[in-house]
């Protein structure tokens, strides 16, 4: 079936609808990953988002039972070049147009991606519709774009609390904002027990989980919807290690008086060279983020730790004095490269530095 991509600036791309059939409204953004769409599709970030990948094929290893970020997608649309629908690969279980259809997600494929994200990187972030043919005909091409819906955390976040990883050396309670499952497997990977907790849950019952260390996830929208949370983030710098990637960065920053500002595009692909100031190395880094910490706001007590290469913007940072420390890229990778792992052992590292410290305390 025919259909449109529909653009606030008044411009639209044609392609065919796959997936569901529905009408599909968000941010039009743009991911450079030649693979990992699998991930991309189920990264609770991209929340109110239509995802455009620019790699032309798409779907052609299909959809496996592993790959999975989270339970559902959050996107509203899926925009490709072109959408294999004859996948091959060992694991793969259904193709993409299945997928997309079973989870009630619209997807328009044959859509000259090139160009769109011409206009995407020329104009900024847009807003727009995947619609059918028949329903511009109906509507008489008049669409309207409203603000899209805000404070996307609370509605991404897990509503209880669940254990993750039963064993393990120390515990990580993990704030949910939307987390990619990836997370929490690569801290069990580093020998962690995981507790994942709503993003609002108080600063008392973490307190009461006894943890080793907090993870601050990554997650969807405007990090300065979560004002609310950010009384929590510094009083839990005050008694455990942090770490936080991603909107959990954005928070560290806001929480200690910094301003994120929204990004023209956006960072979204498998290929961000970052910087670390401390060593020099370059690590190839997973991206998916539109906002971004103010590095003319930071206050004196976050030091900047790492920097993109591309457009010298903040891609991390630590506190001075306190075991806490943040990335605006996904060092959990999935998808994308894993050259930044070793900012689990960091953590774990830190973790273990404050039980040597209680130990000292308690002789
Ligand atoms: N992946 C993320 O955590 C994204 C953070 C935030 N929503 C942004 O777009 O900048």
């Amino acid at each position: 079936m025919k259909g449109y991509l529909v653009l606030e600036n008044g411009h639209r791309f044609s392609g065919e609808l796959i997936g569901a059939v529905r009408r599909g409204y968000g941010e039009v953004v743009f991911h450079t990953g030649m693979t990992g769409y699998q991930e991309i599709l189920t990264d609770p970030s991209y929340a109110n988002q239509i995802v455009v990948m620019t790699y032309p094929l798409i779907g052609n290893y299909g959809i496996n039972a592993e790959d999975f970020e989270a339970k559902k997608p959050w996107l509203t649309g899926f925009i490709t070049s072109d959408a294999c629908s004859k996948p091959s690969h060992n694991a793969s279980e259904k193709t993409l147009h299945t997928y997309l259809e079973e989870q009630g997600i619209v997807g328009l494929t044959g859509v000259d991606t090139r160009s769109l994200v011409r206009m995407i990187r020329q104009h900024g972030s847009l807003k727009g519709y995947i619609v059918s043919g028949a329903e511009i005909e109906m509507v008489d091409g008049s669409f309207t774009f409203p603000d899209l819906p805000r404070d996307l955390v609370k509605k991404v976040t897990t509503p209880v609390i669940t254990q993750h990883t039963a064993e393990g050396e120390h515990h990580v309670v993990l704030l949910d904002f939307g987390a990619k499952g990836n997370i929490a497997n690569s801290l069990a990977a580093h020998g962690c027990r995981v507790t994942v907790v709503p993003a609002t849950t108080s600063l008392e019952i973490i307190r009461a989980l006894q943890p080793d260390g907090i993870m601050l996830s990554n997650g969807p929208g405007d990090p300065q919807d979560n004002l609310d949370l950010l009384p929590t983030i510094r009083a839990l710098g005050e008694e455990f290690p942090v770490f936080g990637i991603c909107l959990g960065h954005q928070l560290i920053g806001l929480a200690y008086g910094a301003k994120t500002h929204k990004m023209k595009f956006g960072h979204r692909g498998s290929n961000h060279p970052v910087k670390d100031l401390r060593t020099g190395k370059v690590h190839i880094t997973s991206q998916n983020h539109g906002y971004t910490v103010d590095d003319a706001t930071l206050p004196s007590v976050l030091e900047v730790t790492h920097v993109n290469v591309n457009d010298g913007t903040v891609e991390g940072v630590r506190h001075r004095t306190l075991p806490v420390f943040s990335v605006q890229y996904h060092p959990e990778a999935a998808p994308g490269p894993e050259d930044a792992r070793e900012l689990f052992v960091e953590f774990t590292t830190q973790m273990n530095e404050r039980k040597g410290h209680r130990l000292v305390y308690a002789t």
